[in-house]
């Protein structure tokens, strides 16, 4: 896969302050690439540093082969921005917004109506942005950044303050829009969102990355036992404590859990003792992945 963007021991600070500390990373053509960190990690910097919009005080930067600071305006057809407080033009229709942008950016008017589709908005299109909904005014402000059918997409925590169910028809959004090609940077608090969507994920705290990869490899990586839950009147727990492969057995509210490093021992067992009733089964999350890096709990 080809490099659409690399970044090379980026520094930027603030004062005192190291908001980004030597990071590195690269993101493949069309691939799906997140930067996962709580508040205040260097995010939202460093995604600005690589759209072209903050000088760093050091380290290289390309994307798509350019370099975009200072200023690139060759850079600014091929990629799309959508910042993380959406802002429009005042008392304009969704569609008006749309065929403004189109306008600016040189495009045909029709565009507005496959944007509109794309981000399920085409019933709103004569409503004002100003009586839009959060997930709605987020979703439009997407498909702006989208309008000029740029090659990268850069989208800074684009389902914050959302609703879940907002945040689940942005995400099948992003995923349509990945599924059409497009290279997506995305930065994110939500560690749910980035295990979903991204290929890859960056994750950062405190100006640095801490550990980077396809988010199952880094949950696997951890190597940690999975609880194994059923419901305990058709398992009771000194059942539970003789089954092959079982570390551990807690009964708890009417579930027996299971605690096990070998869970394709134990479910083949709770199958033949015919317990399976209410079956889940939980692995590690890449929360544990920040709780193993940081020695933190999560707090987004
Ligand atoms: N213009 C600025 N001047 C001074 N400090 C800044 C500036 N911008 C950001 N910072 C500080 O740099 C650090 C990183 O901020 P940044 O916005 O990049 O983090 P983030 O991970 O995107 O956080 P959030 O999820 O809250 O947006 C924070 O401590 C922030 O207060």
């Amino acid at each position: 896969m080809a490099d659409t963007i690399t970044v090379q021991d980026l520094v930027k600070r603030y004062g005192d302050l190291s908001a980004v500390d030597g990071v590195s990373f690269t993101v493949g053509q069309g691939e799906f690439f997140g930067i996962l960190g709580p508040n205040g990690a260097g995010k939202t910097t460093c995604l600005e540093i690589v759209e072209g919009l903050r000088e760093p005080d050091s380290g290289t930067v390309t994307v798509l082969g350019e370099k975009p600071w200072p200023r690139n305006t060759r850079l600014l057809p091929r990629i799309g921005v959508q910042l993380q407080a959406s802002s429009f033009f005042e008392r304009l229709t969704a569609r008006e917004q749309l065929e403004t942008f189109a306008a600016i950016y040189g495009v045909g008017p029709s565009r507005v109506d496959e944007m509109l589709e794309l981000v399920a908005l085409t019933d709103k299109a004569k409503v004002q942005t100003e009586k839009l909904s959060g997930g709605q005014a987020q979703r439009l402000s997407i498909a702006c950044a989208l309008i000029h059918d740029p090659e990268v997409v850069f989208l800074d925590e684009p389902s914050a303050a959302l609703d879940p169910q907002a945040r689940r028809n942005l995400w099948d959004v992003l995923r349509e829009i990945n599924a059409r090609g497009k290279t997506i940077v995305l930065t994110t608090h939500y560690m749910d969102e980035a295990e979903i969507l991204c290929d890859r994920v960056a994750i950062m705290d405190r100006g640095k990355i801490l550990e980077m990869g396809a988010p199952a490899d880094l949950v696997r990586a951890l190597d940690r036992p999975v609880v194994i839950s059923v419901e305990s009147r058709d398992l009771p727990e000194d059942t539970a404590t003789g089954l092959p492969g079982v570390d551990a057995v807690v009964s708890t509210g009417g579930w027996t859990e299971i605690t096990t490093t070998a869970p394709a021992v134990v479910l083949p067992a709770l199958a033949e003792r015919g317990a399976l009733t209410g079956l889940q089964v939980k692995g590690s999350t890449l929360e544990d992945v920040f709780l193993d890096l940081t020695g933190r709990e999560y707090r987004a």
